[in-house]
């Protein structure tokens, strides 16, 4: 593998069990993803997009093929692996943004370090760092109730970059937000992808959003289509 891919899925494939039905979602999916990319994928509802996401994230496991990340296979790990493996390498970035309601942004930041070894002043040094990338340093102790959806959605990045991850998943990250707001959230991802070398992956539906990334991929019925004008880096199965 080549050292400037982080990713390498070679003929993967996904297949659900529904009854005495399997349903195909990826059959002989190839593709690489390099480092300090910012990669958007869109594509029609039911095309794959999220299902992609949860095996790039380590969230589910493919049927058959092979995963790669930063050289090693991450298909087949346990789930206790996995789940080391997430929290050391991937921040996710949701449309709903995913904050515990009953914790303060500062709290909510945290989450993701409470699973590591470090000290309760180094835990909150990070977080403080986190919230000040974000610009809400001064709402560290607000709950999300008392925030808008921009402002929940940088805690939500400040969450996501709080242990210093590679890579950023970011399902849908500017679906519930209006056109202003999701470009300063667009923005951000283009600075942490820039500035601090994040390679980020995100889904949207919305062209505009895709806009900021280096450049797209098309999924459609779990395979990757050319579209005009895109800078394609695709390998297409056959
Ligand atoms: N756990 C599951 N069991 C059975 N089928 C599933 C499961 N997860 C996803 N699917 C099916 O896989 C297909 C792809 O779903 P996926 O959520 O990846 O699509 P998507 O492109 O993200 O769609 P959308 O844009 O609507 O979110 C759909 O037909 C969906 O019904």
């Amino acid at each position: 593998m080549s050292d400037e891919n982080l990713f390498e899925l070679k003929a993967v494939a996904k297949r659900f069990k529904k009854g005495k039905e399997t349903i195909s979602i990826f059959d002989d999916l190839n593709m690489t993803i390099k480092r300090g990319d910012f990669l958007a994928i869109m594509g029609p509802s039911g095309s794959g997009k999220t299902t992609l996401l949860n095996l790039l994230g380590g969230v589910d496991q493919p049927t058959g093929g092979e995963i790669s990340f930063d050289g090693a296979r991450i298909d087949g790990l346990s789930e206790g692996e996995l789940a080391k493996w997430r929290a050391n390498n991937i921040g996710f970035i949701f449309q709903f943004y995913n904050l515990m309601p009953m914790l303060n942004a500062a709290k909510n930041v945290e989450l993701p370090l409470l699973l590591t070894s470090l000290s309760s002043k180094q835990r909150q040094q990070r977080v403080d760092t986190a919230l000040q990338l974000v610009g809400l340093a001064d709402r560290a102790k607000h709950m999300p109730s008392e925030m808008s959806g921009g402002q929940l959605q940088r805690v939500a990045i400040a969450r996501a970059v709080v242990s210093d991850p590679k890579l950023l998943l970011c399902d849908e990250p500017t679906g519930d937000l209006d056109r202003q707001t999701a470009d300063e959230i667009l923005e951000m991802l283009q600075l942490l992808n820039r500035e601090f070398g994040k390679t980020i992956i995100m889904v949207t539906h919305d062209p505009a959003a895709a806009r900021y990334a280096s450049h797209t991929l098309h999924l459609d019925k779990g395979q990757f289509v050319d579209k005009e004008d895109d800078d394609v880096l695709q390998e297409k199965s056959a």
